[in-house]
């Protein structure tokens, strides 16, 4: 009998299954993949080392004839080994560490049979509590023909770049891989069935993203929604409706972006007496213990919480679990300001409140076009927007967003100055680096 037994090795499942280990629990990880989870092997990580090279080569484009010569091109196959390297090592690495700190590392996919049991590969193993972290996975679309789909996971192994490319959903996944592979050389259209991409970023910024995406050639098709994928030639034609009309797009793959459910339906929670909601996951109360089955604590993205499915949100969320674990549920979670990134090229980033909630609560919006600030424009950079919103009353920031090169770490600082509730008013008066978009902070207070 274990103490407990963690599902999942991703963020989540790590992070829990070190701490309580450390605390003297006989403990176990199981996962039906080789170890590391989704950022680390098929997701943040290898995306960004690929995406890296996108952002040197369009920096490198923008000073064209400014003083720099000759070209650069995205080589895929080079790109993809060096993003190998990231990679090939962790599930081998992870699990030795897991085994070296006395974690038993188990494999296969795990279901329940009862309130205490889970079945493996045909053996039974019992455990007094178990921390279920089994992260999301592409949502199932009622698109006939959705089986010819390749997945982010699929994307993130092409050995070769087709040269066109469909996306389907105008989310993180899409955006973030249609401007790579328009950098690298394809021609990508993205299909979002409503008239909002990047639902929870500001949609202001959303649309200066989506005219400079088309300006370099990334086709963005608001309000189509895809309905039937079939083989065509070396490819596949997607039918799609556009507000009423038919419309068809060819693509050498299509790819699924069209959002992620939580991984729930094969671990067989009935059984458990937990209670689950297939689209939105495991049903979990301020402690991230299940409803239903106290033994049961639930983090990452396979929880049904307020918290976005965030790399940073997993590990934050496994953290309490441990604790309420460890101290018999003594600490109900609190989520701060969540930043955000989509690392397109610029990168648009969020934090706190949106322009759209400001304005519905009369707070003061401060929107810059800064492609005409040094900081921007010593990078030849046409494409740049900050904006800030500020409680004048409270003197804080309530929300940041940012649409540029520099998008990711201005939303960091920010993110600190709304957690800590930094006064605005302090900002201009703070000895920041220049030329740097935080010494640009003090115009916008
Ligand atoms: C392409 C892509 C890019 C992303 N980029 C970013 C980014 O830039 N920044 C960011 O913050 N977030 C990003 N994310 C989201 C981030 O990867 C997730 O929020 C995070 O990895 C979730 O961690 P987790 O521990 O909850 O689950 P995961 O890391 O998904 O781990 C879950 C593990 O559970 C295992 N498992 C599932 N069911 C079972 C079972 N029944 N039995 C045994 N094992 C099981 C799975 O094999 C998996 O290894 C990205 C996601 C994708 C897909
Ligand atoms: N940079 C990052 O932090 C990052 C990057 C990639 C993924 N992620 C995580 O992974 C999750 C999944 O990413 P995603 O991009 O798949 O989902 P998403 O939720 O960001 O976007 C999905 C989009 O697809 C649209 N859609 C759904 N069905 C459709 C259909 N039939 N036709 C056309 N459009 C359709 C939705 O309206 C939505 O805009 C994200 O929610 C995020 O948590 C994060």
């Amino acid at each position: 009998m274990y103490d407990v037994i963690v599902i999942g090795s991703g963020s989540a499942g790590m992070t829990t299954a070190g701490s309580l280990n450390e605390a003297g629990w006989k403990t176990a990880i199981i996962d039906e993949r080789p170890f590391g989870g989704t950022c680390a092997l098929r997701g943040c990580d290898p995306k960004k080392v690929l995406i890296h090279a996108s952002e040197v080569l369009e920096q490198a484009q923008r000073l064209k004839g400014l003083g720099l010569e000759g070209s650069l091109s995205i080589h895929w196959e080079d790109l993809m080994n060096f993003k190998r390297t990231f990679v090939q090592e962790v599930p081998e690495t992870i699990e030795q560490s897991l085994k070296d700190s006395g974690i038993d590392t188990l494999h296969g996919r795990a279901r329940f049979i009862d309130r205490e049991t889970i079945e493996l590969d045909g053996r039974q193993i019992k455990s007094k509590k178990f921390v279920l972290a089994t992260g999301a996975s592409p949502a199932e679309l009622p698109v006939e023909g959705a089986g010819y789909m390749l997945s982010s996971d699929d994307f993130l192994e092409l050995d070769h770049l087709p040269s066109s490319i469909v996306f389907i959903g105008g989310g993180y996944i899409s955006f973030e891989f249609a401007h790579l592979a328009k950098r690298a050389g394809a021609d990508v259209h993205i299909l979002q069935r409503g008239g909002r991409a990047l639902k929870g970023f500001d949609t202001e910024l959303v649309e200066k993203l989506i005219d400079y995406s088309e300006s370099i050639g990334v086709h963005v098709h608001l309000y189509t929604e895809a309905a039937e994928i079939i083989p065509e030639g070396q490819g596949y034609k997607v039918h799609a409706e556009k507000e009423g009309t038919a419309e068809t797009f060819y693509g050498d793959i299509i790819v699924h972006g069209s959002g992620r459910t939580p991984n729930v339906k094969a671990l067989e929670l009935e059984n458990a007496g937990a209670a689950y909601d297939e689209k939105h996951g495991i049903t979990v109360n301020e402690y991230l213990q299940n409803t239903t089955n106290e033994n049961i604590y639930a983090a990452g993205d396979c929880a049904d919480t307020s918290g976005s499915p965030l790399t940073p949100l997993a590990g934050f969320e496994a953290g309490y679990v441990s604790t309420n674990l460890l101290e018999n549920n003594s600490t109900p979670i609190h989520y701060g300001p969540i930043a955000s990134a989509t690392f397109t090229v610029p990168g648009l980033t969020a934090v706190g409140m949106t322009g759209e909630k400001a304005s519905a609560n009369g707070l003061s919006i401060v929107t810059e076009d800064v492609s005409s600030w040094f900081t921007y424009k010593h990078k030849n950079e046409k494409t740049a927007f900050v904006k800030l919103i500020i409680d004048k009353e409270r003197d804080t920031v309530v929300g940041a967003h940012a649409l540029n090169s520099d998008a990711a770490s201005f939303i960091n600082y920010m993110t600190l100055v709304i957690q800590h509730e930094i006064p605005a008013s302090s900002l201009s008066q703070t000895m920041f680096a220049y030329p740097t978009n935080a010494s640009d902070l003090q115009y916008f207070v």
